[in-house]
């Protein structure tokens, strides 16, 4: 897509020159002749670049002013300077004031192309960096209002506040290690280093040199993830995928607070509080044995769980506001609010990814829904899996949950289902019922019994 370049400057003949120059070259171009002109074209569509005078005969604002309001609200905004009476300190302090470049008026074609594509490729690459570090970021306060999530962040600051090892609980993407970063934040360890280590994505072969570091010929060649954490915290995520030897190392670390590294025969002291994160339920792992006993009593401590998005639904317009500033932060773009549609079809929606899943949804929305800042985001603009929540997808989960299962099994879950349904729908009219599935009245209430399904609530649901 051609850049878009915006034009300040009360002389038409100078305006007209540099446009022609700039179209000649592939970017697109606006004109403005004076600052009421230039602001309201910004405010409308934010341009790629500005190019402004300093001196405007007619404007209340001159250049410098101008440039000051639009970094008010656009701090990532490249601005070129430009003027024919320009004194080194007003270029200083344009320049102090966020301006890119000054050129001097009048300037020679090459002078001005090459600092329009400089500070087009500056502005590039700063929001590719701003874009990459947001979209690994995770954060480090709990966002959210809801009583459950109230609830959760008392109980973790509460155990912040203890040197507890805590077991975080939680379907993925629903916040387990934002959780662990704000209790890190909330403790004494504050100021020492968080450290995470994802036990699903590490090698088995690797995971023991990753924690503890390597040590070859008496001297450390590696500094593993314990060493790295002390004085802070260690955050063990998914821990259920560690494997079963290393488990057992990881019990005796808690227990003596010291290790030696692969390869090594010094024992090393660290300070570190470990705090696990898993979404599976390890209680289970443990009872079909692939998860250590003696290490989920370690681990487990304080156990802590994070409740699936779909659980404090209250949360979902906050979040996804909160999401929608930040994103747009990131990526250079104004924030747009959500109408009450998108909301409506948003609280709706089950998140099957959770929060992680919402804040794609914002960003994917920020950067694809048309219209500009002004215009709230609506339900339609919102991608279709969020709206259109009937049935179908859901459907799909139970069927394939129910081709897992014996006939006798599926049958049932398939029965309970289909009469419920049609229950509802006569509004818990059992002779309707019973004549529009083509069962008598009796064996339809003899069946309903059998499944311990209620017409009442049935009714009711
Ligand atoms: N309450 C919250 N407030 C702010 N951001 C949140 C909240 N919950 C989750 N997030 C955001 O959602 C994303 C996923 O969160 P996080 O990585 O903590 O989830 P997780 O449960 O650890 O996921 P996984 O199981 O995949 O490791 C992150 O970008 C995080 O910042």
């Amino acid at each position: 897509m051609a850049h878009d370049i915006l034009i300040v400057d009360d002389e038409a003949d100078i305006r007209m020159l540099t446009a022609g120059i700039l179209e000649d070259e592939g970017y697109e171009t606006r004109e403005a002749g004076g600052d009421i002109q230039a602001l309201e074209s910004v405010k409308t569509r934010r341009p790629s670049l500005v190019l402004l005078d300093i001196w405007l005969q007619g404007s209340r604002l001159d250049g410098l002013g101008i440039l000051k309001a639009l970094k008010k609200d656009h701090p990532d905004l490249p601005v070129v300077m430009m003027s024919g009476h320009g004194t080194i300190e007003t270029a200083v302090k344009a320049l102090h004031d966020g301006a890119y470049d000054f050129i001097e008026k009048p300037f020679k074609t090459d002078r001005l192309l090459m600092s329009v594509e400089r500070a087009l490729e500056t502005a590039d690459l700063r929001r590719e960096n701003a874009e990459l570090r947001s979209r690994g970021a995770v954060e480090s306060q709990l966002v959210g209002t809801s009583s459950r999530l109230n609830q959760l962040r008392q109980a973790v600051e509460k155990v912040a506040t203890s040197n507890s090892r805590v077991l975080i609980n939680g379907p993925a993407g629903s916040g387990k290690e934002v959780a662990a970063r704000h209790m890190h934040l909330q403790s004494k360890r504050a100021k020492g280093p968080f450290v995470v280590l994802n036990c699903a994505t590490m090698e088995a072969d690797v995971v023991e040199s990753e924690l503890f570091g390597i040590e070859a010929d008496g001297k450390p060649g590696k500094v593993g993830f314990f060493e790295q954490a002390h004085n802070g915290t260690l955050l063990l995520d998914e821990v259920s995928d560690m494997p079963q030897d290393t488990q057992g190392k990881i019990v005796r670390v808690l227990q003596e607070q010291r290790f030696q590294r692969v390869g090594g025969n010094v024992p090393v002291e660290v300070d570190v509080r470990v705090v696990a994160a898993s979404s599976k339920d390890l209680s289970l792992e443990m009872a079909e044995g692939r998860f250590r006993e003696d290490l989920f009593y370690r681990l487990s401590v304080v156990p802590i769980d994070i409740p699936a998005l779909n659980e404090h639904r209250e949360d979902i317009a906050q979040l996804a506001q909160y999401f929608m500033t930040k994103t747009a932060e990131a990526l250079g773009h104004a924030p747009r609010t959500f109408n009450d549609d998108a909301l409506a079809a948003m609280q709706a929606y089950d998140w099957p990814g959770n929060v992680r899943e919402l804040r794609n949804v914002v960003e994917r929305v920020l950067i694809m829904a048309p219209g500009d800042a002004s215009q709230p985001i609506s339900a339609e603009m919102l991608p279709r899996e969020v709206t259109t929540q009937d049935s179908e997808s859901l459907k799909w989960d139970q069927a394939s949950e129910i081709m897992g299962l014996p006939l006798r099994d599926a049958r049932e879950i398939f029965e309970r289902e289909y009469l419920s349904t049609q229950i509802n729908r006569f509004g818990g009219n059992i002779s309707k019922t019973a004549s529009f599935v083509g069962m008598e009245r009796s064996a339809l209430h003899r069946k309903l019994k059998s499944l311990s399904l209620t017409t009442e609530e049935k009714a009711k649901a």
